[in-house]
C-alpha cells in the first residue's frame, strides 16, 4: 500500500517538474530565436545602438519574432459560428506556410453551449435592433469564456499552457452586412464579430490574434467566406478538381481547379445550410435545438410551391462571388415565402421537409452554375453533413457519392476552427503568398494581435 502511494507521489512529482522545467527551456529558447531573428532583421545595418535596442525591446514582441522564425507553431484555433451550439478547439501544429505549409491536428473538442448562453447570444445576433449593453458584456465575456475553455482543453488534453504559441479566436459573429445586403449608401461592407481577444490573452498568458475579417473588408472582400485561404492551402490539388463544401449555419464553398492556380480559385456562400432549419424546429419543437438525422424531415413532404418561393429571392440572382447570413435567411424570410405561395398552413414537417430541399437545391444551383460541366470531387465539412436527408438529396442533385474533408487528412468537424488556425500562422509567419487576382479574395494577411503582458 505504502509503495503504491509513493509510486503515485513520484508520478505526479515526476510530471510537474518536467512542464515546470518543459516551460522555462522552451520560453528561453523563444526568446533567443526572437533575438536572432531581430538581429537578422537588421541586416548590415548592425551598430552598437541598434544591439542595445534590441535588447531593451518589449519581451513580448521578441516572443513573437521567435515564433514567427519557428522551424514550428503550435496554435489553438477557435471557431463558433452562426449556428451559435459551441465553441470548436483545434490545437494545430503548423511547419512552413503558404503553399509550404505543413499541419498536424494535435487534438479538437467542441464546448456545447449551455441553453442559457445560447438564448443570451440569439438575443443580439443578427438583428437590427438589440441592446448595446448586452453587446458590450458579451463582448467581454464571450473572451473570457473562449479563454476559460480553452485552458480546461489543454488540461484535458495535459498539454503544458507555455507550449502554446499562439490562439487564432475568430469569435461570434453577431451582425455581417454585406453592402448587397444593407443597401445604405455611403456605407460600405461591414461586419462585427464579438469576444474580444486582449481577454482571451491576458487570461490564457498566449499571444491572441482575432477579428480576422474586418481587414478582409478593408482590402476589397466583403469579411467572408475566408475558409477559401486555408482551402486553397491546404486542399489544392495537381490533378483534382475539388469542391470544399461546409454546411454551417450557412453553406459556402471554394472551387479549386485541379494544377493549383491561384487565379481561378473561387469562393462563394451559397445561403442556407442549417440556420432556417434550425430556427424552424426551436420555435416548433420546444427542447430541439435542430432536427437530428433529419427525423421530422424525414416524416413530411417537400411543398414545390413553397421551396419555389423560398427559392425566388434577388439574392440568388446576384453574381458571385456573395455572402449572407442568418440577418436574411431567417423565420421572417420563412413566413414571406409561406405567404407568397399561400402555403401559411401547412403541417410543420412538410415545412422542415421544404426547408431541407431549398438548401440542398441552392448549394445544388450554386455549384452547378458556376462550376458547368467540369468533372469535380465535392469533400463536406460542418454540421450538415450529419444531416443524412440534406446528404441524401445533395448525391442524387449532383448524381455521385459525396467524401468529406476526413478523406484530405482533416476531421470535417474541425475544419474552420484549423483554418482560423492557418491564418494566424499566415500573418505571423508567412504572407506573401498570391491569391490572385479574383473579386472577393484579397492577398491580405489577417488578424489583430493582443500580447499577454
Ligand atoms: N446529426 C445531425 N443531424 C442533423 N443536423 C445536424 C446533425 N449534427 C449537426 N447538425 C446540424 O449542424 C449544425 C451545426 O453546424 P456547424 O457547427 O458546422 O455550424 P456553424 O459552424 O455554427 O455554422 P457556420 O459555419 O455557418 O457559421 C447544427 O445546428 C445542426 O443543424
Ligand atoms: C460573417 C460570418 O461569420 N460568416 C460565416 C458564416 O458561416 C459560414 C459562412 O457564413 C461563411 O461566410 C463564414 O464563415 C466561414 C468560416 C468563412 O469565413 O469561410
Amino acid at each position: 500500500m505504502y509503495l503504491c502511494w509513493l509510486h503515485v507521489f513520484a508520478f505526479y512529482y515526476l510530471k510537474y517538474a518536467r512542464i515546470v522545467i518543459y516551460k522555462s527551456i522552451y520560453l528561453k529558447y523563444q526568446r533567443l530565436k526572437g533575438f536572432i531573428a531581430v538581429l537578422c532583421g537588421f541586416n548590415s545595418r548592425i551598430t552598437g545602438k541598434s544591439i542595445y535596442q534590441i535588447f531593451k525591446m518589449n519581451n513580448q514582441i521578441s516572443k513573437l519574432a521567435g515564433i514567427s522564425s519557428a522551424s514550428t507553431r503550435v496554435i489553438a484555433g477557435l471557431m463558433s459560428g452562426t449556428s451559435l451550439d459551441g465553441l470548436d478547439i483545434a490545437l494545430c501544429e503548423f511547419s512552413g506556410s503558404g503553399l509550404n505549409t505543413r499541419l498536424k491536428v494535435l487534438h479538437f473538442i467542441t464546448f456545447p453551449y449551455k441553453e442559457a448562453f445560447k438564448e443570451q447570444l440569439k438575443s443580439i445576433s443578427f438583428k437590427g435592433q438589440v441592446s448595446l449593453q448586452q453587446v458590450t458584456l458579451l463582448n467581454a465575456l464571450i473572451g473570457t469564456y473562449s479563454a476559460e475553455l480553452i485552458l480546461e482543453a489543454l488540461k484535458k488534453w495535459d498539454y503544458p499552457v507555455d507550449a502554446v504559441d499562439l490562439i487564432a479566436s475568430h469569435g461570434q459573429t453577431i451582425f455581417h452586412a454585406p453592402f448587397s445586403l444593407h443597401q445604405q449608401i455611403p456605407f460600405p461592407d461591414a461586419t462585427l464579430q464579438i469576444g474580444d481577444g486582449d481577454h482571451i490573452a491576458v487570461k490564457t498568458g498566449i499571444i491572441t490574434l482575432s477579428d480576422f475579417r474586418q481587414k478582409h473588408i478593408a482590402a476589397g472582400g466583403e469579411g467572408a467566406p475566408l475558409a477559401v485561404y486555408g482551402d486553397y492551402l491546404l486542399f489544392s490539388s495537381p490533378d483534382e478538381n475539388r469542391i470544399l463544401l461546409n454546411i454551417g449555419g450557412i453553406s459556402n464553398f471554394t472551387y479549386l481547379p485541379a494544377g493549383r492556380d491561384a487565379n481561378h480559385v473561387f469562393s462563394t456562400d451559397v445561403g442556407p445550410g442549417n440556420t432556417m432549419m434550425d430556427q424552424f424546429i426551436q420555435l416548433h419543437y420546444p427542447g430541439k435545438y435542430y432536427d437530428q438525422d433529419a427525423a421530422v424531415a424525414k416524416t413530411g413532404k417537400v411543398n414545390e410551391a413553397l421551396v419555389a418561393a423560398l427559392m425566388d429571392n434577388d439574392f440568388f440572382a446576384d453574381p458571385f462571388p456573395r455572402t449572407t447570413g442568418p440577418e436574411l435567411f431567417n423565420i421572417a424570410y420563412l413566413r414571406a415565402a409561406q405567404k407568397q405561395s399561400g402555403q401559411e398552413a401547412l403541417a410543420p414537417e412538410d415545412i422542415l421537409a421544404s426547408l431541407c430541399e431549398f438548401t440542398a437545391r441552392s448549394i445544388i444551383a450554386a455549384i452547378r452554375t458556376s462550376i458547368g460541366d467540369q468533372p469535380f470531387a465535392v469533400y463536406l465539412s460542418g454540421g450538415g453533413m450529419h444531416n443524412p436527408l440534406l446528404v441524401d438529396k445533395l448525391t442524387a442533385g449532383l448524381g455521385f457519392e459525396l467524401r468529406n474533408t476526413t478523406a484530405l487528412g482533416i476531421n470535417p468537424d474541425a475544419k474552420e476552427a484549423v483554418l482560423f488556425a492557418l491564418l494566424a500562422n499566415e500573418c505571423v509567419a508567412g504572407g506573401d503568398t498570391d491569391f490572385g487576382a479574383r473579386q472577393g479574395i484579397p492577398s491580405v494577411t489577417m488578424g489583430k494581435i493582443s500580447l499577454p503582458y
